[in-house]
């Protein structure tokens, strides 16, 4: 027997004319499994089948084809190893020097509506992956190729190098083929785990989905995983157009994804550095636009815009007035795209379901990662307790809704003042909440008077209080649970405020 390449692939395409050069160009024999070697006679080629080789016929209806030592002794035998040679010989096996193997369309399978839990499992690949891994283990004395897109470097590796791979090509095999398996594996992991109610917090990381150009800074490489098993969330976005997406731009739209799926009307979210800068709700998207943006026109300049409803022209005529550098809404139509496309660097994209949360928030420390439940907590305003002797009108507990909405997202400690369901000032990320109080305070400035101020933490203190009552807020929404809150709802009483305690707190870090 010449020198064997082993072919047992789901996805047929671009077989026979790699198999046509193995054999014509290369001198090579060719093995395979049933449906593969068929495709090969069909187009006139000789192959061996692997139940003829191995004398087993395939099993189980296909689940076991070549899951046998006679296949595996030759990719895993190492070709200057006296012993393993000797092994292959006792046994009658040949020598494997090229693997070519792609899987079951798992992921397609379990993405098609209605499908069931048996079809799924059916498209588990089992031989498939232990091949790979066998191969890709052997890297140095086997090739193992497990993408179309292979078979042409392939093809010219040999070409170049008198119809030998170089170590480093085979090398660069293996890391795909490993790639490849352990992408399945999570694909598959994370279907039974969705399927379980018992598995709360375990998780494979997910698959590769592209590298980014950078990441945080340019210094830092980058890449893209999806957790789901399909295109969920933003991997089911499309980018209609502008310059590529960046690793910045990627957190900073999951931030104001986060920020305009809380609402139902028409709400617009202007984000710098994963933080709201303008956040408006209307009964427009116009208007919701145009309050977002007066909110802080400065900061706004280079921002990511999220929209809770599909743009038309209105809209887009006031996004091309001044410089963003994404705009991400459920939909977009002709006309408004037809505006947008004036500023041609503008990142646009639709994401059709940007309501959909992940279950769980991922932290990376040395040595292990940190894994928790996002804060999806449903926010009941029946369990408030109105803390103070003056009652909220509805009118009032409208807008602290929207204030401790957009709160709940921002990096603590996080102050936010609002009015006319617009934010009017937001303090970020201090290390003492009176810091932010004042920063959200001065941003504001006369906009406060008869404002509402949202606090994601209780207030240690009664300074904050004293504060917001100064710079003319009438209404307070904070958590409560500081042994000092009855300091802060006495001054509250005191300067004829409405404090709100939900009982819910919302770090963000
Ligand atoms: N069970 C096995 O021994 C086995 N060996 C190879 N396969 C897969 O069967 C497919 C090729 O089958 P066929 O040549 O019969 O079309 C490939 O996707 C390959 O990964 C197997 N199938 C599933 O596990």
């Amino acid at each position: 027997m010449a020198r064997l390449a082993l072919l047992s692939v789901y996805n047929k395409t671009g077989l026979v004319e790699l198999a046509k050069s193995l054999v014509v160009e290369f001198g090579f024999d060719l093995i395979s499994s049933e449906g593969t070697a068929k495709t090969l006679e069909n187009a006139g080629l000789k192959v061996l089948k692997v139940s003829d080789y191995t004398g087993f016929p395939e099993i189980l209806g296909g689940r076991v084809k070549t899951l046998h030592p006679q296949i595996h002794g030759g990719i895993l035998a190492r070709s200057n190893m006296e012993e393993d040679i000797t092994d292959l010989a006792n046994h009658q096996i040949h020598p494997i020097d090229l693997v070519v193997v792609n899987l079951y369309p798992f992921e397609q399978t379990i993405a098609k509506p209605g499908v069931t839990m048996a079809e799924a499992i059916e498209n588990i690949d089992i031989g498939g992956p232990a091949m790979l891994r066998a191969a890709s283990k052997n890297y140095a004395h086997v090739t193992v190729l497990c993408d179309v897109e292979q078979y042409k470097p392939y093809l010219e590796e040999l070409r170049q190098n008198n119809g030998h791979p170089s170590l480093e090509f085979q090398r660069q095999c293996a890391f795909k083929g490993f790639l490849q398996t352990s992408a399945y594996d999570s694909a598959v992991a994370n279907f039974l785990r969705q399927q379980s109610t018992i598995l709360p917090h375990w998780k494979t990381m997910g698959v590769y989905l592209k590298t980014l150009r950078y990441g945080e800074n340019p210094h830092q490489s980058a890449a893209w995983y999806q957790s789901g098993t399909y295109s969920t969330g933003w991997s089911g976005a499309t980018q209609l157009q502008g310059k590529e997406l960046s690793y910045n731009n990627l957190v900073d739209l999951e931030a104001a994804r986060c920020i305009i799926a809380e609402f139902t009307d028409p709400a617009v979210a202007i984000l710098k550095h994963t933080n709201p800068c303008g956040v408006g709700v209307s009964n427009t998207l116009l208007s919701a636009y145009c309050k977002a943006f007066a909110a802080d026109p400065i900061s706004a300049f280079g921002g990511i815009v999220a929209l809770n409803h599909p743009i038309k022209a209105d809209v887009a005529t006031e996004l091309t007035k001044t410089f963003l550098e994404c705009v991400v809404a459920p939909g977009c139509d002709d006309a408004a795209k037809e505006i947008i496309s004036n500023k041609s660097k503008l990142r646009l994209l639709v994401l059709p379901d940007f309501i959909s949360s992940p279950k769980e928030k991922v932290k990376i420390i040395a040595g292990g990662f940190l894994v928790q439940d996002n804060d999806n907590i449903v926010m009941d305003t029946s369990k408030w307790q109105v803390a103070t002797e003056k009652k909220p009108t509805d009118e009032q507990l409208v807008e602290l809704l929207f204030a401790w909405k957009v709160c709940k997202h921002v990096k603590s400690n996080a102050i936010v003042v609002a009015n006319n369901r617009t934010t009017l000032g937001i303090g970020v990320g201090q290390m003492n909440r009176v810091g932010s109080v004042k920063i959200a305070l001065e941003q504001a400035g006369e906009r406060a008077q008869g404002g509402y101020l949202a606090s994601d933490g209780f207030f240690p203190f009664d300074d904050s209080v004293r504060m917001s009552a100064a710079a003319g807020i009438k209404a307070i929404i904070q958590p409560g649970g500081s042994l000092r809150d009855k300091d802060s709802i006495k001054v509250a009483n005191e300067l004829n405020l409405v404090m709100i305690l939900t009982g819910v707190r919302h770090f963000l870090h």
